[in-house]
């Protein structure tokens, strides 16, 4: 598995440190607040695990799994909802985790749906941020790194359903994703 990786690019020991000081900076602005952290699956699973138990106050949590990328490279244009929320949202601040904003489409859905649900507040916090691919105006808030516009997986992000247990974020070699 490992050779099908180009170049690593954020190490196992660089996303802790990115999530330990994101994490810091959560603490000290949901203090008081009770925030509804929510995992947006499956590619966030490793970081939001990652990040809750860097934050150090009251919060919640819950996982939502929506699809926007079938099972190749290029976003649908629609996202799916396969796993909406076990709780109502209406008045609650919502912290939603990704692995990678890229086009943008996925967030600016969700970001729309949460607003429809009458939310107090929507932020976004992402491991990675590729913004040269985007097609919708969505900003996140806390953002572990920004990534060039290339396939990037590990670290929960998949190609084709692989990958994900890379412990490390890493670009597929085009010959992986050319070849099938
Ligand atoms: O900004 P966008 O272009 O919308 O892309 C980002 C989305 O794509 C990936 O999810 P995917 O649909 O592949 O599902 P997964 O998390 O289950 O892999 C990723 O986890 C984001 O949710
Ligand atoms: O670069 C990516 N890798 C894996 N999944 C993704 N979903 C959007 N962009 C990517």
């Amino acid at each position: 598995m490992n050779n099908d990786i180009k170049e690593v690019l954020y190490s196992k020991e660089d996303i802790k440190n990115i999530a330990v000081k994101i994490g810091s900076q959560l603490t000290k602005d949901y203090e008081g607040k009770n925030p509804l952290v929510i995992c947006v699956l499956k590619g966030a699973f490793l970081f939001m695990a990652d990040i809750v138990r860097e934050i150090k106050t009251y919060a919640e949590i819950d996982f939502m799994d929506v699809s926007s990328y079938g099972d190749g490279t290029e976003s649908t244009g629609e996202i799916k909802i396969i796993k909406d929320l076990d709780v109502p949202v209406e008045g609650r601040n919502i912290l939603i985790i990704e692995d990678i904003i890229d086009t943008g489409r996925t967030l600016s859905c969700l970001v729309d749906l949460f607003q429809h649900r009458k939310v107090a507040s929507v932020k976004i916090c992402t491991l990675l941020d590729k913004p040269e691919r985007r097609v919708k105006g969505v900003r996140p808030d806390y953002i572990g790194f920004r990534v060039p516009n290339e396939f990037v997986v590990g670290y929960g992000l998949d190609y084709k359903g692989f990958y994900r247990n890379l412990p490390y974020v890493g670009v597929l070699k085009p010959e992986v994703y050319e070849n099938n």
